[in-house]
C-alpha cells in the first residue's frame, strides 16, 4: 500500500453508511457501578466484561455506533482497561462503529502519544473515531487530525457540551464565540467533504437555542455531531429535532443510562435502544 494511503474508508463515509442503513443512534456503554449493581454483577473488571459483551452482542447490526465511556473503565486500573481492548476488538469484529469517549487534549507532542493509542494503526485501545477537548488550543490536536486523516479514523472534538457548566467557557464573545471557532476550524478539516467529513463535533442534546443565539453554522462544518444529553440529562427527539434542525443528516444523537438500564435481558435492551432510535426518526 503506498505511503499515506489510509488503510480503510474514512470515518466519516463509513458513519454515513452505517447511520442511513441503522439510523442516527449511538449507544454509550458506560458501567456505572449503579448499573452494574442493577444488572446484578460485581463492580470489578469481570462485571465490565459482561457489562460490554451484553451491550455489543445485543447492539451489533442494530445501532449505527456505540461510545464506550474510557473513564468508568479507567476506574478499575489496568484490569479495566484490559476490558476496554477486548470490547473495541469485539465491536471491530462485530462490524459495530465504536466511538470511545477518553476527551483526550494536551500539548502536541504529548498529543502525538495519545493520537497513536487511540487512533494509530496495531494500538491495542484503537478505536474508529475518539473525543478530543480542544482546550489548549485547536491545533493543538494537529497530531490526532493528522493521524484520523491516515487510517481512515474519526475524531469528534468538545464544541458545545452537554453540561450546564460548559456555557461558561465555551459560549464566551458571544458572536465570536469560544465554540463557533472550534467549530469553523473543524469546518475547514471537512472541506469538500459529503455528506460529512470524519472530524466530528460534540454538541450536547441540550443546547437549546445556544446555536442560533452564537450564531453557529453546523451545516457548514460538514461535520458529524455527537450529541450526547438524550434520555438521562433530560434531551428528548423533539428537542434534538428543533436544536438541529439545519444540520439533521449529520446528526448522532448519543444515549447510556437511559438505554441500559434496560438491560441486563438483551432483548429488552435492544428493544429500549429502538424504541429511542424511534424518537429520532
Ligand atoms: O458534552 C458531553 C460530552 C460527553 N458526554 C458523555 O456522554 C455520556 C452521556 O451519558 P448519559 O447516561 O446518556 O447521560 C457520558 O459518557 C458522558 O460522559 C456528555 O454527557 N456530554
Amino acid at each position: 500500500m503506498a505511503a499515506g494511503t489510509p488503510t480503510r474508508r474514512p470515518f466519516g463515509e463509513r458513519l454515513a453508511a452505517a447511520m442511513a442503513e441503522h439510523g442516527p443512534l449511538c449507544v454509550g456503554i458506560d458501567p456505572h457501578p449503579g448499573l452494574l449493581e442493577q444488572w446484578s454483577l460485581p463492580d470489578d473488571a469481570e462485571g465490565l466484561r459482561a457489562f460490554s459483551r451484553t451491550v455489543v452482542g445485543a447492539l451489533a447490526g442494530q445501532v449505527a455506533a456505540v461510545k464506550p465511556q474510557v473513564a468508568l473503565y479507567e476506574r478499575h486500573g489496568s484490569r479495566g482497561m484490559a476490558v476496554l481492548e477486548e470490547t473495541l476488538a469485539a465491536c471491530a469484529e462485530a462490524g459495530l462503529l465504536s466511538i470511545a469517549d477518553a476527551k483526550r487534549g494536551d500539548i502536541g507532542s504529548t498529543m502525538d502519544a495519545y493520537a497513536a493509542a487511540w487512533l494509530g494503526e496495531g494500538s491495542p485501545l484503537a478505536a474508529d473515531a475518539v473525543t478530543l477537548s480542544p482546550y489548549l488550543g485547536y491545533e493543538s490536536l494537529r497530531p490526532a487530525l493528522d493521524l484520523a486523516r491516515r487510517t481512515g479514523r474519526g475524531v469528534f472534538v468538545l464544541a458545545l457540551t452537554s453540561n450546564p457548566e460548559g456555557a461558561s467557557v465555551q459560549h464566551v464573545g458571544g458572536e465570536r464565540s469560544v465554540a463557533r471557532g472550534i467549530v469553523d476550524a473543524a469546518g475547514r478539516e471537512n472541506s469538500g467533504a459529503s455528506p460529512f467529513g470524519s472530524t466530528g463535533l460534540v454538541v450536547g442534546a441540550t443546547v437549546g437555542d445556544a446555536l442560533a443565539r452564537l450564531g453557529i453554522d453546523l451545516a457548514g462544518s460538514r461535520a458529524p455531531i455527537l450529541a450526547p444529553g438524550l434520555g438521562a440529562q433530560g434531551a428528548t427527539g423533539a428537542d434534538l429535532r428543533a436544536a438541529f434542525a439545519d444540520c439533521w443528516p449529520q446528526l448522532l444523537a448519543t444515549s447510556s443510562r437511559d438505554i441500559l438500564r434496560a438491560g441486563p435481558d438483551a432483548a429488552a435492551l435492544r428493544s429500549a435502544a429502538l424504541r429511542t432510535r424511534d424518537t429520532l426518526v
